[in-house]
């Protein structure tokens, strides 16, 4: 038995990003045996996914132009479209193909179902990396409610939550969000014991192009530091802005990791900076 038994009734939260979706028998041998094994010690586990990837090659297809503004997508009613079919649709189905392959009871769907994830319209922001004016994106929300008690009946029931990352509204209204920060605003609610952000780098690299270059550990003032020196950039900001606010609110552990070994998840989980960049108060 491992030191997981430690958490048992806790809940972990694991983001899975869009681009690992693609490679079913590797999913499942990666994050679904993590997440199995999680299970088997006892704790409760949510999944958060993304589909950025599909979302922009989805957008292309359609005649579109796809636009970033921070690592965050500006969202129109056409792109929100796009969401749908790629979130709700392709990246769902096929986690849920990989995780039946890993053995994990997964239903999958998206924070808009029974109110899971509730958001609100986000107002004109400054955005790091994007200038000094306020920039508004559209059709992307903040989070600003987590139903709690079911995430609980679910996990009471034997059932991992696997949502993608748009959320709505009672009045019915649908919203993007990057799903990094839907997966820390979930961890905070459920008042995790651990989040992971499993993604297509090992961790934060000190070179980008160079997987050997993982940085074990990160506190707040190396990473705000590596942001405002360009070596965090593109979609890795949100990632580390995100687990830095997390920090902020008390939650001890935060992981960036890969799939690559497969172990890397579960192996991260056993010990912090093993396999992945895992987050320090400073
Ligand atoms: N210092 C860095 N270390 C690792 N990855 C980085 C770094 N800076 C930028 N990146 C980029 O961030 C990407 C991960 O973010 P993103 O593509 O949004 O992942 P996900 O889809 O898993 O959320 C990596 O593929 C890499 O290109
Ligand atoms: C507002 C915003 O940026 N939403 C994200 C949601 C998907 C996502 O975060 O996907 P990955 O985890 O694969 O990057 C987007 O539209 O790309």
């Amino acid at each position: 038995m491992s030191g997981l038994g430690a958490f048992k009734g806790r809940w972990f939260v694991v983001k899975i990003g869009g681009e690992l979706a693609a490679d079913k028998p590797k999913l499942a041998a990666s994050v679904g045996a993590a997440v199995r094994a999680f299970l088997d010690a006892g704790v409760r586990v949510a999944v958060l996914h993304g589909g950025g990837p599909q979302a922009t090659e989805l957008t292309q297809k359609l005649g579109l132009t796809p636009r970033m503004v921070g690592g965050r997508r500006v969202t129109d009613e056409a792109t929100l479209e796009v969401m749908k079919m790629t979130l709700a649709g392709q990246v769902s189905v096929d986690i849920a193909a990989a995780f039946r392959i890993a053995g994990v009871p997964a239903l999958c769907t998206t924070g808009v179902s029974a109110g899971l994830i509730d958001a609100r319209k986000r107002p004109a922001k400054v955005i790091t990396g994007a200038g000094p004016d306020p920039i508004d994106l559209g059709l992307v929300g903040d989070v600003t409610d987590v139903n709690v008690g079911l995430f609980e009946k679910l996990s009471d029931a034997g059932i991992v939550p696997v949502l993608g990352s748009l959320s709505g509204d009672a009045q019915g209204g649908v919203f993007n969000i990057n799903a990094d920060t839907v997966a820390t605003r979930v961890a905070a609610k459920l008042k995790a014991a651990k989040l992971f952000l499993v993604s297509n780098v090992p961790g934060v690299l000190a070179n980008k192009e160079d997987p050997s270059t993982r940085l074990p550990t990160l506190t707040p003032a190396e990473a705000k530091a590596k942001i405002a020196s360009g070596v965090i950039q593109g979609g890795m900001i949100p990632k580390v802005e995100e687990s830095l606010a997390m920090l902020e609110e008390g939650i001890e552990a935060i992981h960036i990791v890969g799939i690559s070994p497969s172990n890397a998840l579960l192996g991260e989980a056993e010990r912090a900076g093993s396999f992945g960049t895992a987050f320090l108060r400073g």
